[in-house]
Order: structure tokens, then sequence, then C-alpha cells
């Protein structure tokens, strides 16, 4: 077969995810390239994502080349991409999920949350993350740290701030375990939907061939059961990354679990459930979570969410 040509942004978070990628098809027997191609997200770093607006930022470069076919697929961390990819595109892996959690890391010692003597500041630029620490850690003040994690890690030893609140996944693919001050539990920060997997995007014309041999080589079948779940319940509550909406589906044999939430901006509101179900309805459950939650008072919050964002 020939040469598989993987598209991926140049951020070393980015590259370990694209050669995770070609060592798991290097194994199969399928030669590889890398592809580096810069997107919008990473050349506009002056303004929050939130503002740009996340679709796509990066990832439409990506699909550009995809769509030309002058790489094969492209991979991203599975949390970065949209619910609904643009016409003509689709997953065709999802691979191994590592631990789930956010973390808290820092480069001093003896930081926690729990602190309210002396509360922390707390870098982060996810609305998920700074709602969730409003409605549970009220004394904690956080400031928005953008940038890969390398610039982020600077900018805290800078002085910006006293911990960033990450993805346990990024964190440790980054080398960067030893500085976990807190591993987060769960069912305060329920992780964003798709966190800790990569996923394989393709153009839906690549040849079919090609398509299973990746797939055979990368996919988890019980993670893309978990991220079924999880995207069709993102999908149905139309949030993107910068909505604070979360949610995390779990197996254990073969019934399906998944819990997920939308939390106001301030961190006030908050509408959380969960269904449980088989693992082969698990596009319906994730689905019927979202239903539940928008009939819940989600809706409101969703609605109150997307007018403040605009501004
Ligand atoms: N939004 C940025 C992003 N996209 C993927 C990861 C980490 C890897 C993962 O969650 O799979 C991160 C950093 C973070 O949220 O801490």
């Amino acid at each position: 077969m020939e040469k598989i040509k993987i598209g991926t942004r140049g951020s070393l978070l980015a590259m370990w995810q694209a050669e995770h990628i070609a060592e798991l098809l290097n194994k199969a027997g399928l030669a590889t390239e890398l592809v580096t191609i810069e997107t919008k997200g990473d050349k506009v770093l002056d303004v929050s994502i939130a503002k740009i607006g996340s679709k796509g930022v990066f990832t439409e470069e990506l699909e550009e080349q995809l769509a030309s076919g002058s790489v094969h697929i492209a991979v991203h961390s599975a949390k970065d991409l949209q619910s609904t990819l643009p016409r003509g595109f689709e997953i065709i892996a999802f691979t191994e999920r590592e631990r789930v959690n956010d973390v808290l890391v820092s480069h001093k010692k003896g930081i926690s949350l729990e602190d309210r003597k002396t509360p922390i500041v707390v870098g982060t630029s996810s609305t998920r993350r700074v709602a969730v620490l409003k409605h549970y850690f009220p004394h904690i003040k956080t400031v928005e740290v953008r940038g890969n994690l390398q610039t982020r890690f600077r900018k805290m030893e800078e002085g910006h701030c006293d911990a960033l609140l990450l993805a346990y996944a990024g964190v440790h693919r980054m080398g960067l375990a030893d500085k976990i001050a807190q591993v987060l539990d769960t069912d305060l920060f329920v992780p964003a939907v798709g966190q800790g997997s990569v996923a394989v995007e393709a153009s839906s014309s690549l040849d079919p061939a090609i398509k299973k041999a990746i797939r055979d080589a990368v996919n988890h079948d019980r993670t893309a059961a978990r991220l079924i779940a999880e995207r069709a319940f993102l999908e149905t509550l139309e949030g993107g990354c910068s909505i604070p909406v979360f949610g995390l589906a779990t197996l254990h044999e073969d019934r399906l679990k998944i819990k997920g939430g939308i939390i106001s901006l301030n961190g006030k509101t908050i509408v959380q459930d969960a269904v449980t179900g088989k693992v082969a309805d698990a596009r319906a459950l994730g689905k019927k979570l979202a239903e539940r939650l928008l009939d819940k008072g989600g809706d409101a919050i969703l609605k109150e969410i997307k007018m403040q964002l605009k501004k």
C-alpha cells in the first residue's frame, strides 16, 4: 500500500499525537510521512478562542489538504474536533483513551484548590473549567492563559498564575506529568467530550482499502463507543469547544453510561444528569441525555451563554 501521509498541526502536542498514529500504522506494516500544516488557531494568539468563533479554527487548513488529497489523514485531539464535521469528512478511528481527568499543574509545591487561607490563582482558557471552578471553588481566582502547553507553562513560571488547569492527557503527552499537583475528580470536573483520545479524520472519498487498513491499525472499539455517545450528546446540544458543556461516557461490560451537563459562565447554574443503556445504542443515549438537559433548563443556559460570548 502507498505511504500514508499524515497531516498535523506543528505544536508539540499535535506532533506527539501524529507520531503516535504513525507508530500504530508502522506497527501494522504501513509506511508513513508527517506533513505539518499551520492553522488560523495557531496564528491568532491574541484573541480568545471563544471570540474568534470555535468553528474549525484548528481544523480548516487540515481539511483543505484532506480534500485536495495532499494528505490521506489528519490527526487531532478528539476533543478539539467539532461535533459535526463539514460535509465530505469523517472520523475513521479513535485511539485508546488515556486517563480522562483534568489536573492542576504547578511549578510550586503544596498547591491545592481546597486551600482557602491563601487561595491560588489558576490559569486556564477554558470556559468549562472557569465555570466549574466558580461553582465548586468560589474562592479561586482565574486568569486567561492561552497558547500551546509550553507557552502556558512559561507564562505560569513568569508569574501570571500559581497553577494551570489542564487535561491530564496533554500534560502526560508533553512529559510534564511530574508537575501535577492534583488529579481532579471527574464528578466535579467532568471532562470535555472526547478528552484523552486522538482522532483520525479523512475525506469521505479516501480509498476504502486505505481507510480500512488505517482503522484496523488505530481504532480502539471500546473508546470509539464512548466517544460516539459523547459526540452525539454534544451534537444535540450544538456545543462547540468554547461552550461550557461537559460529558463523559463509561463502559461497564456491555452497559454504557453517559453523564454530562451544562453550566452557566458564572458557575451559578448547572444542570446535569446521566443515562445508561446498551453499547449498541451509544448515539441514542448521548442524544437522550442532551434532550433531558435541554428540557431541565439547559436550553435557557445555552441561549444566555451564546449571547454573552457574542459580546
Ligand atoms: N483545548 C486544548 C487541548 N486539546 C487537547 C488537549 C489535551 C489532550 C486531550 O485532552 O486529549 C488540550 C489541552 C488541555 O485542554 O489541557
